[in-house]
């Protein structure tokens, strides 16, 4: 297949067939202890036997014209079509030096139609090798870009291909309905066809259909909770020690702590893992009423992170009285902190407050930490309770399969509404069969590769 490599001008674009065999340094740019050089292409196994000699595993690697060693290393060959691009690849460990992968690229590039690979570009050829769905290169994207386990696991979850087969069987479901129901346009004048009991099984299943990917909608947006983290927002009245607790919990100096009530208005995040689970904490502008424009400003943005909290921690000086106002920031999903133990006389107050959890600490003795840390950890993986209920552990991670899903509900239900009428019906399951096939990528799919690819780094 003759393909524009996208995002080319027209004018260099000539040089990018996909015929090319392409190249790159795969492992990390610097000194490591082995660097990866990747070939992909039809010109792999050339390259592997223009610059080696012995048929062993490890063996000298020279330069095809000049024949100078470049280095001694081991070489891979992973021929077509079982590879990962699905083309023949031949994998170069080298001595993890600036020098030798450079020596060694710069030969490649001696070696006709062989070129440096574009970022992507090798999971590009994956995926138009049919080697990888659209999810299952979402889901490496995903696991370059993750940071903690929970991730981890739901992007390889993603790359093993089992939700893009749940989406695929789906899609191929309805494939058998909409024939159905074309069969119907052509041949169901009379109203026996139009009524037969095969047609009925058909708008039963689509009803079934209907209902499980409802039932797949109401995941709690776990999936996209964990892909993007869990956001928790420090909330409370000022110099009750939301900074300070910021700062216990970040172990460094964040944000500014003062004994000046009103001292943080910008929104200050640090991210944090706990237990597996990324978490974006939020310090927050103390609520109260204000002239000053700058912290009335910063008090109205720590209402709008309150609003898009999936967690929130209202922080309470445990020796002052609690503010009408501040009571009615505690909701279910809200651990309420009582700090300046310090100061307290002996006595932990009592509060009358429908909280998820209350912690009584010390942000300046470090007392009772450790326990709210648990706490909080606790309730975090509570949001993430059930995520493996359904036989697949199946999650949406992505807004866009979301919208594409809800966009497929949309047409069931229009379905639904006329089964009978054929030429509606089979348009309905045609649009449904469209929005499910946007997920996996079988239509529209070069745009959303652009984006995805230019997250990519060269090599992968
Ligand atoms: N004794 C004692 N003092 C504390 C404790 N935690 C915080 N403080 C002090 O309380 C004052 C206010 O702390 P901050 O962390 O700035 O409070 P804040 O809630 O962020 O305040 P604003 O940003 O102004 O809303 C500072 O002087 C802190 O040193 C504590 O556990 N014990
Ligand atoms: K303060
Ligand atoms: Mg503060």
């Amino acid at each position: 297949m003759q393909r524009w490599i996208r995002g080319r001008s027209a004018a260099s674009a000539a040089r990018y067939f996909s015929q090319d065999t392409i190249y790159a340094l795969s492992s990390a740019e610097g000194r490591a202890g082995v660097a990866v050089v990747r070939i992909s292409g039809p010109m792999a196994d050339t390259c592997l036997a223009q610059m080696t000699t012995a048929r062993a595993v490890v063996r000298n690697i020279h330069h095809p014209s000049t024949k100078e060693v470049l280095d001694s290393a081991m070489a891979i060959r992973f021929p077509q079509p079982k590879s990962f691009t699905g083309e023949d690849i031949v994998e170069l460990h080298l001595h993890g030096s600036r020098p030798v992968v450079t020596g060694v690229l710069q030969a490649l590039s001696t070696i006709p139609s062989c070129r440096p690979a574009e970022p992507g570009e090798f999971t590009e050829r994956a995926f138009d090798n049919h080697k990888m769905d659209l999810m299952q290169v979402e889901g490496l994207a995903d696991l370059l870009n993750s940071e903690t386990e929970a991730q981890r696991k739901q992007a390889l979850h993603q790359i093993s291909g089992s939700v893009g087969q749940v989406y695929e069987d789906w899609r191929l479901t309805l494939v058998r309905c909409m024939a159905h129901a074309e069969a119907n346009i052509d041949f169901g004048d009379d109203e026996d066809d139009v009524t037969d009991a095969a047609y009925d099984a058909v708008v039963d299943k689509v009803r079934e259909l209907h209902a499980s990917i409802g039932r797949h909608l109401a995941d709690g947006r776990r999936g996209e909770i964990l892909r993007n983290g869990v956001q928790v927002a420090i909330l409370g009245a000022p110099n009750a020690g939301k900074s300070s607790l910021l700062n216990v919990l970040a172990r460094r100096d964040a944000a500014i702590v003062s004994p000046i009530a009103g001292t943080t208005r910008d929104i200050v995040q640090v991210p944090l893992n706990l237990g597996g689970y990324p978490v974006t904490l939020s310090d927050t502008a103390g609520i109260r009423e204000t002239d000053d424009v700058i912290e009335k400003e910063g008090v109205q943005r720590a209402h709008k992170c309150r609003a898009e909290a999936h967690l929130k921690i209202l922080v309470v000086d445990a020796n002052d009285t609690l503010d009408p106002s501040v009571v009615d920031l505690v909701d279910a999903n809200t651990i309420v902190v009582l700090n300046k133990l310090d100061l307290a006389a002996n006595q932990i107050p009592q509060l009358a407050l429908q909280a998820a959890a209350m912690c009584p600490i010390s942000c300046v003795e470090g007392t009772g930490v450790d326990a709210f840390l648990q706490t909080l950890q606790a309730h975090v993986k509570n949001l993430f309770a059930g995520a493996n209920d359904d036989a697949q552990g199946l999650l949406i991670t992505r807004e866009r399969h979301r919208t594409h899903l809800q966009d497929c509900v949309t047409h069931l239900k229009s379905f639904l509404e006329h089964p009978y009428e054929s030429e509606l019906a089979a348009e309905d399951l045609r649009r449904a069969i469209q929005s499910i096939g946007r997920i996996v990528g079988r239509i529209d799919v070069e745009d959303i590769l652009d984006v995805l690819f230019r997250d990519f780094c060269i090599g992968k």
